[in-house]
Formats: structure tokens, sequence, C-alpha cells
């Protein structure tokens, strides 16, 4: 079922732009239309040989598209970036998994703002921001599945979801949602920006593989426009509300309460989903 055709994007134009040697992506498979680009990327990754090199999924469509917590992720077709990479984890990532998330929020941070007039930010743990004339807004979101064994990941999917040429309905998201394109006022080139894309994969993936994380973690915790926030979280347990004065070096949120009980919040704790497998979850 690989139709080898995606608008403008196809497997060999995004290897084209990549440097010589690149890491990623080894594989790609791009297709018109898929339920969800997460599931093809699971089967991909789970037959994976143990030295392989990612495998990148891309799809002009989703018809179950899924976002974390177990929501919808909807796109209008051809109107967005739809991807899922999966991977064998660098060492740092099976005990730390949070570190692939600050990879693709990185990533996408900085080809963001190379790519485009727009200023971009975080919103701990997952969400791309924008900043438009009325504030700042979703223009992504990134979701982290994996399977575990014992206490390793030992394989992982970073899903992608970019609005490129138009916003979600506002009827179904609950915060400001735009596209790169519509805050830009500006056209984008899908093709050009997933190359850019992957390219920023290629560097940070470099440096998680040789077990350099620092300057990602630094690099993450810099982008975050939630320090210095007043948040409510839901945690699988309650509701924190206070306000976010830091994170930790394993990228848990730390919250100062009105009481001044600091709070220290898991990015695992907030959306963990049990899809009614025992060792394939969101982490
Ligand atoms: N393309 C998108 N860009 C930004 N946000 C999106 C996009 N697609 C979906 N969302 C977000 O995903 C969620 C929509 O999923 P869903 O309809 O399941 O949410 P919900 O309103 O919480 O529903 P439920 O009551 O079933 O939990 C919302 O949070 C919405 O903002
Ligand atoms: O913000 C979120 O809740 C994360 C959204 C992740 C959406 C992407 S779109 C490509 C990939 N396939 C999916 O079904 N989900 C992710």
């Amino acid at each position: 079922m690989v139709r080898w055709r995606y608008g403008m994007i196809d497997p060999v134009a995004i290897r084209a732009g990549l440097e010589p040697g690149a890491l990623v992506p080894i594989t790609i498979y791009c297709y018109d239309r898929v339920g969800s680009t997460m599931d093809l990327a699971r089967e991909a990754v789970q037959t994976l040989p143990p030295d392989a090199l990612p495998v990148l999924i891309v799809a002009d469509e989703q018809t179950a598209g899924r976002g974390r917590l177990g929501r919808r992720w909807v796109a209008p077709p051809g109107s967005a970036l739809l991807f899922s990479l999966g991977l064998h984890p660098p060492a740092v990532a099976t005990t730390m998994p949070t570190t692939l998330i600050w990879l693709a929020t990185v990533a996408l941070v900085e080809t963001i703002e190379q790519e485009t007039p727009l200023q971009a930010g975080l919103k701990w743990p997952n969400d791309v921001l924008v900043k438009t004339s009325t504030g700042w807004a979703k223009t992504a979101g990134i979701l982290l599945e994996g399977g575990w064994d014992k206490n390793s990941l030992v394989w992982a999917i970073i899903g992608c979801g970019i609005n490129i040429n138009a916003a979600p309905d506002p009827q179904i998201t609950r915060y400001p949602a735009t596209a790169l394109a519509i805050a830009a006022e500006t056209a984008i080139d899908r093709l050009r920006f997933l190359h850019m894309l992957m390219r920023r994969y290629d560097y940070w993936l470099r440096r998680l593989y040789s077990g350099e994380s620092d300057q990602l973690w630094q690099t993450w915790r810099n982008r975050l426009l939630t320090l210095g926030q007043t948040v409510h979280i839901h945690t699988g347990n309650d509701l924190v509300y206070g306000t976010a004065i830091d994170v930790e070096r394993n990228g848990s949120l730390i919250v100062r309460e009105p009481s001044g009980t600091l709070r220290r919040i898991e990015s695992g704790d907030v959306g963990l989903v049990d899809d009614h497998s025992r060792n394939i979850n969101e982490v």
C-alpha cells in the first residue's frame, strides 16, 4: 500500500535534502492517507534490526490521528506535516524517554525560526507554540510512544503533527491554535520545511547517540515558555495549580503551590495512556 507520492514530497527528494551521511531518515515511506502514522511506524520499528537507522512515515492525511491523552489530532488533507519517526533509542533515552521529546521539540523550534520570521517556544512538556499578533498559539504537537523491556525503552516512535497551511477548527481545540503559514502570513514549502527539520533531527540525534544530552537539555530548558507561568496540570491523580519555577535534569517540572509547597511533575505523569497493551504506552 505504499504510494510513493505525497503532494510535492517524495522520499527521494527528502533524502536529497539531507547532508551526505545523514543519520535520519534512512528509510522513508510516504502515504496519501493512513489511519495514524504512529501505527505504521510501530509495525516498521518492531521489525527493524537492532543496529538499523530510523524509519520515517509521512502522510498527507490521517483518518485516525491521535494526540496525547487519547485525544484526536485533526488536520485537513494536505494542510499539515504529519509524520512518525521510529527508532531504536539512543542509550540515554532508554532510561529517560523524555530526551526524545526534547529532541523533537527543540528541532522544531529551531526549524520554525530558521524557515519563517516567527518566534517559537515550548509549552511543557510537548507543545510547540508560535507568537502571533494575539498571543502564543499552538502550531504543533509531539506524541511519544514506545515499547519497554523491563525498565528499558527498546523502541520509540516520535509522532509529530505540524499545522502548516490550516489551523484546526476552533470548535475542537480548547486552546489557541494556529498554522505556520497563517501566523507568518507567508507561504511555506512543506518539502523544504521537512528537509530542514530532518537536518535538525540529524544534528541532535547524532549527539544523543554519542551520549551527549546536556546541550539538548539546556536548549530545551531555555526554550520553555512555561517557566514563571501559572499552570494547572492534571496528573494521573490530581490537579496541580501553582507557578512553574523550574525543570529538573530529567525533565520533571517543579511547581510552587500557593501554600509554598513544591510539587514535582514528571512528563510521564501527564497523559499516561494505557492502550491495552502491557508494554506499549505513551511515554
Ligand atoms: N491540528 C491540531 N492543532 C492543534 N491542536 C489540535 C489539533 N488537532 C487536535 N488538537 C487538539 O486535540 C484535542 C482534540 O481532541 P478531543 O476532541 O479528543 O479533545 P477533547 O475536547 O478533550 O475531547 P474529550 O472530551 O473526548 O476528551 C484538543 O485538545 C485539540 O485542541
Ligand atoms: O499535541 C499532541 O497531543 C500530540 C499530537 C501528535 C500528532 C501527530 S500527527 C502524526 C502522528 N500520528 C498521529 O496519529 N499522531 C502524531
